[in-house]
């Protein structure tokens, strides 16, 4: 896939971010326009087309006569399995319940190939998960973004995060050589406390003007739920099965002090909006989220997995071989990172910041894929 000088995206060919004046900056160009919107979120794509372009260099070792269409196919396969693994292996169980992760068949094989496909199944993402549920993330959203440098002890260019929507430079500048010391910031530092309390980042500065007029992300939430029509709070504890409210003083899974808010803010308790509820939710023991969200949550990746015909641990003509399954079982997304974004030594479990329980490993000793195993394709 195209790359710039410094191993960067490519520029985009119209601007579709914020550059000061007198910058050598660029947009950057992605095959989703969000790319632009946080220096860590360009640094997701950009590890991935990394990834991408470097699969595509081991294959073509091992498979010297395949197309370029091929090799990229190839690739494009592989990094599709990784992205399903990590989400399910190490997102997931960052923020469910273990109970939950087996209540919805979330758990993923070590050996052999999975039988789960459900044809009557819709992989589609709900409604309800798009506009209200899986925005929970807004209320994770750090206050700065810094640089980490080679010592992991000194930091530098410590940036608020409204400075840096729509604008790429933390991650781009200096052609590409702050992209380390970037990530090692990153997978080291804290997200907020999954909550209801949204930073003023985002509440008020969103995408700031000059006229230093910015807009508020939990605001927009709601009225997003509103304008796709999605039912109440209560419907949807109804939809999961667990105790409906009748009244703001029986709001089951929210303390006192938030039953009091709402009580202030919505005239009925049928009224309550699904993203407003959710978040309120106190945290199940072992989630990050309440009982309401991980109902949510866990049915959309349940669907997600078990409806897709292409799982990548599906077996089937379009599938991986049990060998190359195997390969892939062994990367971990700290893999992906150190090889990609030069963050090296890395802790194994980079949803969690390193602890003696998450120690940091260098990178050549975490394991990755052996493309022999493509020889035979
Ligand atoms: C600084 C970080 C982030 C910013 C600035 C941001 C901003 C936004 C904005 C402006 C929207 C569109 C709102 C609307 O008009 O309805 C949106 C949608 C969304 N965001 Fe975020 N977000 C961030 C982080 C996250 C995180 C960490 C998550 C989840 C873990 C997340 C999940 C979502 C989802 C699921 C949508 C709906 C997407 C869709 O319907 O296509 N966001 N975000």
């Amino acid at each position: 896939m195209r790359t710039s000088a410094g191993n960067l995206l490519p520029p985009a060919v119209n601007g579709t971010c914020e550059l000061p004046a007198n910058t050598t900056d660029f947009c950057q160009n992605a095959g989703d326009s969000r790319v632009n919107e946080v220096p860590f979120l360009g640094g997701n794509h950009l590890m991935f087309v990394r990834e991408h372009n470097r699969i595509v260099r081991e294959l073509r070792k091992v498979q010297p006569r395949w197309s370029s269409l091929k090799l990229y196919q190839e690739a494009r396969k592989i990094i599709g399995a990784l992205l399903q693994q990590v989400t399910y292996r190490e997102f997931l169980p960052s923020i469910l319940r273990k109970q939950d992760l087996e209540k919805h068949k979330l758990k993923l094989r070590n050996w052999g190939f999975s039988n789960s496909y459900n044809c009557s199944l819709n992989p589609g993402t709900k409604n309800v998960f798009n506009a209200a549920v899986f925005r929970f993330g807004h209320s994770l959203i750090p206050l700065d973004l810094a640089y980490l440098l080679y010592d992991f002890m000194s930091h530098l260019n410590s940036t608020p995060i409204e400075s840096t929507f729509m604008n790429p430079h933390l991650l781009i500048t200096k052609g590409g050589r702050r992209v380390s010391d970037l990530a090692r910031f990153i997978v080291t530092s804290n997200s907020m406390k999954l909550d209801n309390q949204l930073e003023g980042a985002v509440r008020n500065r969103l995408f700031e003007n000059k006229q230093g007029k910015g807009m508020d992300l939990g605001a927009l939430n709601l009225a997003r739920g509103r304008d796709h029509g999605l039912p109440p709070y209560n419907a949807w504890r109804k939809w999961c099965g667990l105790p409906v409210a009748t009244s703001f003083s029986n709001l089951p899974d929210i303390s006192d002090e938030k039953k009091a808010i709402f009580a202030d803010l919505y005239s009925n308790v049928g009224d309550i909006d699904v993203f407003a509820g959710g978040i309120a939710e106190t945290p199940l023991d072992g989630a990050a989220v309440g009982p309401l969200f991980s109902c949510i949550i866990g049915n959309q990746f349940r669907d997600l997995k078990d409806g897709d015909r292409y799982w990548y641990e599906n077996r089937g003509v379009e599938g991986f071989t049990l060998g190359q399954l195997q390969q892939i079982r062994r990367v971990k997304l700290a893999k992906i990172i150190c090889q990609n974004l030069g963050v090296d030594p890395i802790q194994r479990d980079v949803f969690h910041v390193p602890s003696p329980r998450n120690r940091w490993q260098r990178c050549r000793r975490l394991p990755g894929i052996n493309f022999y195993y493509w020889r035979w394709t």
